[in-house]
């Protein structure tokens, strides 16, 4: 099959891990910021995680040489126009990307600032390309929370306009939920969808609480629901869509190896089941790749690949007209 032709949509990617190494070297140069070496390989290099990370705390360390210069509303405006054309230009039809407008904010920007510059790339792309998207707002988990209402605020004004969802990324503890509950009401009430990181690092209980709680949506990730029957069974009542990162999930540990993982049990028991990249540069991977991995290792049929390609348009955050659209390229 060739996985590059298909029609793909990602729901899970984040800005800030799919940064192209040589606009790293470009930033710096303009931004007068002193990087580790000069040299591509070696940039790219640290950028990418290993397999050999022990955790997802270890995957998460290599975050900082992206966001160094991603401080100006122009190296970030380049960034996302330059994430949505790499994914047109093998087949993403719908993107949904995700950042935490929390780290942008070294050299003084205003959320808004930051925001808007995420959505003018993203809308220079989709002129540009056959791809459409939206932006997902995610905040830290582990950060203080006095400015999480100002991050939904300034993102309320585009809702509707490049900006669809609030999220929850960053280090998963056990029991994280709880002390989100106001913030997740409050943009659920502004109008924002929900999907939360949970799931991810052992805690099926977190996906319970993620969903009953928060009123996530969906999921990023949601692996351990495998060892949790309560989230379970709400995953599958409520019909919560399930972001699987094939290639992420090894590096984290969240799984061992792809083999292990449950997107195939998952994906026969009708769990809303979609394949995304979770990070292009950090993950060292496409969506071409992520698709190529999984239908290989779970001998898939281009049946089931129209199958999940449709679950993704159901669960996107994407208007009538955008799902009308993209069903014109499902078979
Ligand atoms: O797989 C993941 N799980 C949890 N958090 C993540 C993952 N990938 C990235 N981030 C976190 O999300 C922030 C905003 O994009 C990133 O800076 C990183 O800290
Ligand atoms: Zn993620």
């Amino acid at each position: 099959m060739n996985y590059f032709n298909l029609p793909k949509i990602d729901l899970h990617c984040h800005l800030d891990g799919s940064v192209r190494p040589q606009t790293i070297i470009d930033l710096a140069q303009e931004q007068n910021i002193p990087l580790p070496s000069q040299d591509i390989n070696e940039i790219n290099s640290l950028m990418i995680a290993p397999e050999t990370c022990q955790n997802l705390e270890e995957y998460l360390m290599r975050f900082d040489l992206p966001l160094s210069v991603m401080q100006t509303e122009a190296g970030i405006e380049r960034i996302s126009f330059e994430l949505f054309e790499d994914a047109a230009k093998e087949n993403v039809k719908y993107f949904e990307v995700r950042f935490g407008p929390q780290l942008h904010q070294q050299q003084g920007l205003s959320f808004k600032q930051i925001i808007n510059s995420v959505v003018k790339g993203m809308q220079r792309a989709e002129a540009q390309y056959d791809i459409k998207g939206n932006y997902i707002l995610s905040i830290l988990r582990t950060f203080p929370k006095d400015n999480i209402n100002a991050v939904i605020d300034a993102g309320a004004d585009f809702l509707g306009k490049g900006v669809a969802a609030f999220d929850l990324a960053g280090a998963e503890l056990p029991g994280f939920c709880q002390e989100f509950i106001p913030y997740a009401k409050y943009a659920k009430d502004k109008g924002y969808h929900i999907t939360i990181h949970a799931g991810e690092q052992g805690v099926g209980q977190n996906v319970y609480d993620a969903v009953s709680q928060l009123n996530a949506e969906r999921v990023g990730h949601g692996i351990h629901i495998t060892g949790h029957q309560g989230a379970y069974d709400l995953v599958k009542q409520q019909n919560v869509g399930l972001e699987t990162c094939p290639s992420s999930n090894i590096q984290t540990k969240a799984v061992n190896k792809l083999s292990e993982h449950p997107f195939k049990a998952f994906y026969q028991a009708k769990l809303p089941t979609t394949i995304n990249t979770d990070n292009r540069t950090v993950s060292n991977t496409t969506m071409t790749d992520e698709v190529r991995k999984v239908m290989e290792e779970f001998s898939l049929s281009r049946e089931d690949y129209f199958n999940i390609y449709k679950i993704s348009i159901e669960q996107a955050f994407a208007s009538d007209e955008v799902k009308q659209h993209l069903m014109q390229f499902a078979e």
